[in-house]
């Protein structure tokens, strides 16, 4: 039975899914960094929100991690490199707070316009300070929303309920998709000269660090307020309090802090500055969707193999991953083939689908294919960091699809691997008895099973050579369980694969190899 941990504060509902689901589940929160590390090699999958911190030293002593599931959106307290090159899955769950976290913009802004904090602290401190608290109308303001993705959007629509003129600078805003929203997609600078509220919701990238800085308040309206429920490193925090000081942000409402959980903070005290403590996600609505859908993709995965929401990895659905399962090994059987013969350094790779594979989710089989075929030449591979590393090593992998099967098989699948001195191909398919089958090797047919340990020969095809080959193998004691033979025409190129019993020795190998008419023989292993 898989084992998760929950090292975060989550709705009890995700407790429930896990124990329906059979999954083990371990409930342990606030646990210090070292304590985590002790004990998280026990577990198959981590359920964490915000204050979980799954830094490299974790993902190292966890030797038994498959997935991360983050019950929320953002993932910056989870090392995905660290994670990806280990083979974990890191997902979150897209969608379960917007709606909450949205309206947590709103209403911080909405208590920024009209001072609602701090005429609520003095009206109990019983000092009816009528005249202090002045406020602004939002109706016909401007809001600039930098990043205008699932929670931006939200904001909008709200925004534009309010009467508020939107703008939004999202470099992936699309044309049509602003105009659906009734926002006007503007440059950053464009919307910092225009707003009068400006709210975030970008995630924290290298390229959204320290987004607002001193520069870019230097070309705000003056009196602009400024609303942060996305990530605290968006905004310098010395120069907002600078900002704040000069009077030229009238205010500030800020979640989310450089530092967190933000006990001490330079902004602390401000009379213009709101704070609330990383609350965006905090209700009821929002945690029970994040932790439902965060146990249920976690054990979908651990059970079944079905991926959903992962930051790391193409999705695979329940139905699909059964189905998959097959064309995975297939695509796997296919790389390691290719890998193993690939002996100078791969320019590009090719997969071709076609038929029933070419339909289904090529993208996971891609995957494995490359997961195969760099197993043999880098030390630590896995599905889920094969395709960073091909991308790392400057690997131009294409995918080709074909509905129709051209040839006799109704599914089949090619790889084809250039390299510096060569290009060589593979291909093949899955039979009815879920079986996959080795089709094509250099464009020779052929119909053979991968064993665990195989021997592959090129020759040219000569008399005497198979009998030659059949003693070099019996006088070493290497029986031969399956003798699959290829050759482009008689008297032409061949190829044998020959399934053994034992690992062919350094010895053999060096027969196989000086016997007449072959050209190269390789010892394989699946
Ligand atoms: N305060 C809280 O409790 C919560 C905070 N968040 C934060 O909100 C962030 C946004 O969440 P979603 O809207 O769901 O994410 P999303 O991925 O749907 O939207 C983010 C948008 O930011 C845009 N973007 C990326 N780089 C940008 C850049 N350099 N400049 C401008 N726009 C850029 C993207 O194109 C995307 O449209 C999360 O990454 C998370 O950090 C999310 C939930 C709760
Ligand atoms: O889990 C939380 O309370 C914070 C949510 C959040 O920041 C996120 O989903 O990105």
């Amino acid at each position: 039975m898989p084992k998760v941990l929950i090292s975060d504060k989550l709705s009890p509902a995700a407790i429930d899914i896990f124990k329906q689901r059979g999954v083990e589940v371990d409930v342990k929160t606030g646990l210090e960094r070292d304590e985590l590390i002790k004990i998280i090699d026990q577990y198959d999958g981590l359920a964490i929100r915000s204050a979980t911190k799954v830094t490299q030293p974790v993902i190292d002593a966890a030797k038994n991690l498959k997935v991360v599931g983050r019950a929320g959106i953002g993932v910056d307290n989870v090392d995905i490199p660290a994670a990806t090159a280990k083979g974990i899955i890191v997902m979150n769950t897209p969608f379960g707070n917007s709606i909450t976290t949205a309206e947590h913009a709103i209403a911080m802004m909405m208590a920024l316009a009209r001072d609602i904090p701090q005429a609520n602290a003095s009206t109990h401190a019983g000092k009816w300070e009528k005249s202090k608290f002045m406020g602004v109308e939002v109706t016909a303001k401007t809001l600039g929303i930098i990043g205008c993705g699932n929670i931006g959007s939200i904001v909008a629509d709200r925004a534009l309920g309010l009467r508020m003129k939107v703008v939004a600078f999202d470099p992936f805003l699309t044309p049509e998709r602003a105009q659906d929203l009734g926002v006007g997609k503007v440059e950053l600078d464009e919307l910092l000269t225009r707003a009068d509220f400006i709210t975030l919701h970008t995630p924290l990238t290298d390229k959204t660090r320290n987004i607002i800085d001193a520069n870019a308040i230097a070309k705000m309206k003056d009196g602009v307020r400024i609303v942060n429920c996305a990530r605290g490193g968006l905004v310098v925090e010395a120069d907002l309090k600078a900002a704040l000081e000069s009077g030229k942000v009238a205010g500030a409402a800020l979640d989310v802090f450089e530092e967190e959980p933000a006990k001490e903070n330079p902004l602390f005290g401000m009379e213009n500055v709101i704070c609330t403590p990383h609350l965006g996600a905090s209700t009821s609505e929002a945690q029970e969707n994040v932790a439902l859908q965060v146990a249920e993709q976690i054990a979908d995965y651990l059970l079944t193999g079905a991926v959903t929401n992962a930051i790391n990895m193409p999705s695979i659905s329940a139905d699909e991953a059964p189905k998959l399962s097959p064309f995975v090994k297939l695509a796997d059987l296919l790389g390691s083939f290719a890998g193993q013969l690939t002996e100078t350094g791969i320019e590009s790779v090719t997969l071709e689908y076609e038929g029933e594979v070419a339909g289904m989710n090529t993208r996971a089989l891609t995957n494995a294919a490359l997961c195969g075929l760099l197993k043999p030449l880098l030390a630590d591979v896995n599905v889920v960091s094969a395709p960073v590393l091909a991308k790392q090593r400057d690997i131009n992998v294409e995918e080709v699809k074909r509905e129709e099967p051209r040839g006799v098989y109704e599914t089949y699948m090619r790889l084809t691997v250039k390299t510096e001195r060569q290009e060589r191909s593979v291909a093949g398919t899955v039979f009815s008895d879920g079986k996959p089958r080795l089709i094509q090797v250099k464009g020779m047919n052929m119909e053979a099973e991968l064993g665990p340990h195989m021997l592959y020969v090129t020759n040219e095809d000569k008399p005497g050579f198979i009998g030659a080959l059949g003693s070099v193998l019996g006088n070493a004691g290497v029986n031969i369980a399956n003798f699959n033979l290829g050759r482009t025409g008689a008297g032409a190129d061949a190829i044998a694969l020959i399934e053994v019993d034992q690992e062919v020795t350094e010895d053999v190998l060096k027969a196989v190899n000086e016997l007449p008419h072959v050209r190269q023989a390789k010892a394989l292993k699946f």
